[in-house]
């Protein structure tokens, strides 16, 4: 079995990123990223820490924008438009899930397109799905990095993607489709769902369920991608996928932590250092 090893691919990447913000920097432009943090969900903390870590690592500016769970609508969508008109901020993200008493769908329609790092707004969506990306989201981006780095072809591979989130689901089946995959999208409502999961070359899980996954579901050979954030019953964290099970079945496999996490966060530093490359070169 072959490690997906994510925090060795990241770093491989992060040599290349920072020659890239170092020759944008040389042109007056350093990359900028916002990101909006509401509440005080620890996990999220996290994950905003690792970003706000990466970017400076990087030489990137790099700003994070706290709100109290009580925030109202207003005020986000004050911040927002304060960013779409930051000519410093090449991009932002509001992380997700936001508090039941904000409209998400409102809040990530407020972000200007062009700044949306996280490929979530409609527009963006469209480009994705019509084969040709403005941004796109990072988890799925940092997938796709991963597997072209282990050399693992998607061309005529059977896909199955378990979980059909905005976030992560739909836009992984929909660059898969674009490397000539056959993906299969399956949810809660999917019948035989070990059976389907076996026909997988290539097996996403994106469910939030800790080890969910045993080698039951897959196919001698699988490469496995496990996109989960849990935690298992000593609280330790784990994924979707129960990987001792798995481990011997599969022929390469992603760890939690260490895995699909770096890779996610190596995708939205190269976005930003995209977009600003587009503003470097006007
Ligand atoms: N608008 C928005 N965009 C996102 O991209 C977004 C979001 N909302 N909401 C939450 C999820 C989750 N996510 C992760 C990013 C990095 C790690 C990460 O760095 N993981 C490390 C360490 C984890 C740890 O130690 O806790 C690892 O897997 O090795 C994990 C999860 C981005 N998300």
């Amino acid at each position: 079995m072959i490690l997906l090893d994510g925090k060795k691919v990241a770093s491989a990447q992060d040599e290349k990123m920072a020659q890239r913000v170092a020759a944008v920097k040389e042109k007056g432009v350093t990359p900028g990223i916002a990101v909006i943090l509401v509440g005080d969900n620890s996990a999220s903390a996290v994950y905003v820490r690792n970003k706000q870590r990466r970017a400076e690592k990087l030489g990137m500016n790099s700003q994070l924008i706290h709100f109290e769970a009580g925030v109202t609508e207003k005020e986000l969508l004050d911040k927002i438009a304060e960013l779409n008109n930051d000519p410093q901020v090449d991009g932002f993200l509001v992380q997700l899930p936001l508090p039941d008493t904000i409209d998400e769908d409102r809040v990530i329609n407020a972000i200007d397109s062009s700044k949306d790092v996280d490929g979530f707004a409609p527009d963006n969506v469209g480009h994705l799905w019509i084969g040709e990306p403005h941004t796109k989201p990072a988890t799925a981006a940092g997938i796709l990095t991963m597997l072209d780095y282990y050399d693992v072809d998607l061309d005529g591979k059977n896909v199955v993607i378990i979980g059909r989130s905005n976030i992560v689901g739909k836009p992984v089946a929909a660059m898969m489709l674009a490397k000539n995959a056959t993906v299969t999208i399956a949810h809660s409502h999917t019948k035989n769902l070990k059976e389907l999961t076996k026909t997988a070359d290539v097996l996403v899980v994106a469910i939030g369920k800790a080890k969910f996954v045993t080698k039951d579901y897959i196919k001698d050979g699988a490469v496995v991608i496990d996109v989960g954030m849990d935690r298992d019953e000593n609280g330790k964290l784990c994924g979707d996928v129960d990987f001792d099970d798995v481990k011997d079945t599969a022929s390469m496999i992603t760890p939690v932590p260490g895995g699909v996490g770096p890779m996610t966060i190596t995708a939205l530093m190269e976005q930003v250092i995209e977009l600003a490359e587009d503003r470097a070169n006007g």
